[in-house]
């Protein structure tokens, strides 16, 4: 298993080396585990004077996996696009093809009280929001800025998608429905954009090829408006980049926090890139505050993704639950009557989860 480590900046760090404890721990020495540690973002501007060093795109080639953590700070807006350390996670999913981006947003019965939502809306969410990940208009030419015909200063981005993109994306996102509950709603903005016609129509005529999956449409801010007012009405979410963008943050906080949503960035096969959908978080930065969760249950979908260990998988996310029940809650999802934990001491209790499955594990084969 060689898995390319990529802490980045801010919390990614503190988050990303309790989720390497965990992969230590639940996969032990049953398979040899090369972890190699490469620089991105800030990290990568000092070492190589870039966010994204041609060494650390040359380990992420020559790994069956990536782990990220979160990259960018406050004032990065001011620097070129391409050489902030935010950008740098942008051009590592062009550069790798991590087109479907998979985010689910799951609801942990513990933590019904810290949703947004009502408990008896939010209860049993589980959604999963598959985003384009290297179109759109984050991507889209022409891009720029400069002074209008009036001498007026302006700036110009581009929201562009061609009908392959579009294609091998629904593809994902019928196959995905096909293995949860049928049902896959599509999002865009069909009734403004050219290019969200195009995606609609595309996505559309992908759905005859799939014709046991239900498919639906709605606009983006309507499936805003959804998402919150009945969000359990939704299995399979997919759209494009910008919205998937936005509508994945909004729906963490009926999960109870943006700490609790992981994510998985596939290319055609089992290579992936894994990450919690949080950022850098600059305002708790370097204290033991962030919830490393979202971080831990990314590096679980990489054990099912990209490496076929769903067994194990399933024994972390199970970890996670036992922590939960436990009353053990960082910051972000603290609740009355619970136990307040700092980040070390959340991965600390997931490993202790784990080893305590394991000793029942050994204790029941011992009994038979
Ligand atoms: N994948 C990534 O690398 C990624 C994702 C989003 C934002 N960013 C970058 O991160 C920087 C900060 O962005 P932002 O402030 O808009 O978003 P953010 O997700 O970093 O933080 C938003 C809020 O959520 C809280 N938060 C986030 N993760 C948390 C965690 N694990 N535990 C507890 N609280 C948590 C933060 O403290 C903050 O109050 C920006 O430079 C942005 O570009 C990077
Ligand atoms: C950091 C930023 C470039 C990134 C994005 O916009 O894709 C982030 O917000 C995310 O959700 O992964
Ligand atoms: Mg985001």
């Amino acid at each position: 298993m060689k898995i390319a480590v990529m802490p980045g900046d801010g919390i990614g760090p503190e988050v990303t080396a309790q989720a390497v404890k965990v992969l230590k721990a639940v996969v032990g020495d049953a398979r040899p585990l090369e972890l190699v540690e490469a620089a991105i973002g800030q990290a990568g501007i000092d070492a190589a004077g870039d966010p994204l060093p041609a060494a650390t795109s040359e380990i992420a080639r020559k790994a069956d996996a990536i782990l990220f953590g979160s990259a960018g700070m406050p004032g990065d807006e001011a620097i070129p696009f391409m050489m902030r350390p935010g950008a740098s996670l942008l051009r590592l999913r062009k550069e790798l093809g991590l087109f479907a981006n998979f985010r689910p947003a799951f609801l942990f019965p513990e933590l019904i009280g810290a949703s947004t939502l009502k408990p008896e809306v939010v209860d049993g969410l589980d959604l999963m929001i598959l985003r384009e990940l290297t179109g759109d208009v984050y991507f889209g030419e022409p891009r720029g800025s400069g002074v209008n015909a009036n001498g007026e200063r302006e700036a110009f981005n581009t929201m562009r998608y061609a009908e392959s993109e579009i294609e091998r994306i629904a593809h994902v996102a019928f196959r995905t429905a096909r293995t949860r509950s049928g049902k896959l709603c599509s999002v865009d903005k069909a009734n403004v954009l050219e290019v969200m016609q195009l995606w609609r129509e595309v996505v559309t005529r992908v759905g005859l090829d799939y014709p046991d999956v239900e498919l639906t449409h709605l606009f983006v801010d309507a499936a805003a408006m959804q998402l919150m007012r009945a969000p359990r009405q939704f299995d399979v979410i997919v759209t494009g980049n910008i919205f998937g963008d936005i509508l994945s943050d909004a729906a963490a906080m009926l999960t109870g926090s943006i700490g609790m949503l992981p994510s998985a960035s596939m290319a055609a096969g089992s290579f992936g890139l894994y990450e919690p959908v949080h950022g850098t978080a600059p305002d708790i930065a370097g204290k033991n505050l962030a919830n490393p969760l979202a971080s831990i249950l990314s590096m679980a979908m990489m054990l099912r993704q990209s490496f076929d260990q769903a067994g194990n998988a399933n024994r972390v996310e199970r970890a996670v639950r036992r922590v939960l029940a436990d009353g053990l809650r960082t910051g972000d999802i603290f609740q009355p009557g619970c136990h307040r934990v700092g980040t070390e001491e959340m991965g600390d209790a997931v490993v202790a989860a784990l080893d305590a499955q394991e000793a029942l594990a050994g204790l029941r084969m011992a009994v038979n």
